[in-house]
């Protein structure tokens, strides 16, 4: 019986090796598979470990999923090269921004996210099962990207609370995944939040994953990131009216700073 069911393990296993080295899409398919599992699994475990230390929603919750996520990437051979952290030593709130390259990115957020930091997510996250409860848990602010008024209402709302919770707040700017090596333009929230709660911006920019990820090429290989935190831009002072500049300032250090880390120089001329 034993013996039968050992058999059966590895008939299969081999089916699926043999299967990855002829297919690409079924190799791509069967890691992030394997990925999205282990956030299923790594959420399932850790939800009852939250409730159990911090009793329900709390931003506390993100040093559980913090050291759950960071063993991820040893099962797939990613590894960071983080430099600038001292620059998240500030006291008390900030806007921290990144851009957003894919659903491996909640490896490079958890490996450098400061204590005490929420993030922002699309509302449709709230739904995926444990790992919507997980991440409920953890705090993040859910917004309803289809509808600019209340997500705006829900930001406001944060930034009336920041100085209080003395949280810090993580955006993707780009407001989805892109996976193209460039950035996307940046939406306004974020830095219209720095400015209403008269907090810095701390850019954190990740190299591109182009050269061992790409979707469109079924590519997913092992392979380094780069992760810089850049310098806190202050916003005291700024107003309404200063948005779009902070906004501009931002997108151009952040572009510059993704072309050097990922080895492209000659883009980041062009982009000046
Ligand atoms: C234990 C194991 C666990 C394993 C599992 C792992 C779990 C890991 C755990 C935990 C990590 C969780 C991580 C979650 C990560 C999720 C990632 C995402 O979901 S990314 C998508 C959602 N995020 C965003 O979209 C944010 C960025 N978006 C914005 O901030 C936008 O600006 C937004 C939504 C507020 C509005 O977007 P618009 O598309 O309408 O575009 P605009 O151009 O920005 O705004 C339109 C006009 O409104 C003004 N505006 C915007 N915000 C304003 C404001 N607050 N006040 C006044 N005006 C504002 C702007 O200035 C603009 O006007 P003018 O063109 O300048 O005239
Ligand atoms: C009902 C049960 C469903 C179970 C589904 C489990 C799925 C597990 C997926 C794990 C993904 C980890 C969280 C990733 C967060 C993330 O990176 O979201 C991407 C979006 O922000 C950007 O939105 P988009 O506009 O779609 O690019």
């Amino acid at each position: 019986m034993e013996l039968g069911w050992l058999l059966w393990g590895a008939g299969v296993l081999l089916l699926l090796h043999v299967l990855m080295e002829l297919s690409p899409a079924v190799n791509f398919a069967l890691r992030i598979g394997f990925y999205c599992l282990l956030c299923v699994v790594g959420s399932a475990l850790a939800a009852p470990v939250c409730l159990l230390v911090n009793g329900g929603r709390t931003v506390k919750n993100m040093r559980i999923i913090k050291t759950v996520v960071k063993t991820f990437k040893y099962f797939f051979g990613v590894r960071f090269e983080v430099k600038g952290l001292e620059n998240f030593e500030i006291e008390g709130p900030a806007i921290i921004v990144s851009n957003h390259q894919s659903i491996l990115d909640m490896m490079g957020l958890m490996e450098v996210l400061p204590d005490d930091c929420v993030q922002v997510g699309k509302k449709e996250l709230m739904y995926a099962g444990t790992v919507g409860l997980i991440i409920y848990l953890g705090g993040v602010i859910f917004i309803n990207r289809k509808s600019t008024t209340s997500a705006k209402m829900v930001m406001a709302e944060v930034a009336k609370t920041m100085a209080a919770d003395k949280v810090k707040v993580w955006v993707y700017p780009e407001g989805t995944r892109n996976c193209t090596g460039d950035l996307l333009p940046f939406k306004k929230g974020a830095f219209h939040l720095a400015v209403q709660a008269q907090v810095p911006v701390i850019p954190v920019v990740y190299s591109s994953f182009t050269t061992f990820y790409n979707p469109k090429k079924n590519l997913f290989t092992s392979g380094k990131i780069k992760v810089e935190v850049l310098p806190a831009i202050e916003t005291k002072g700024l107003t309404s009216g200063d948005v779009s500049d902070l906004t501009d300032r931002c997108f151009r250090t952040m572009r510059e700073t993704l072309f050097r880390l990922s080895g492209c120089p000659s883009e980041a001329k062009d982009s000046s």
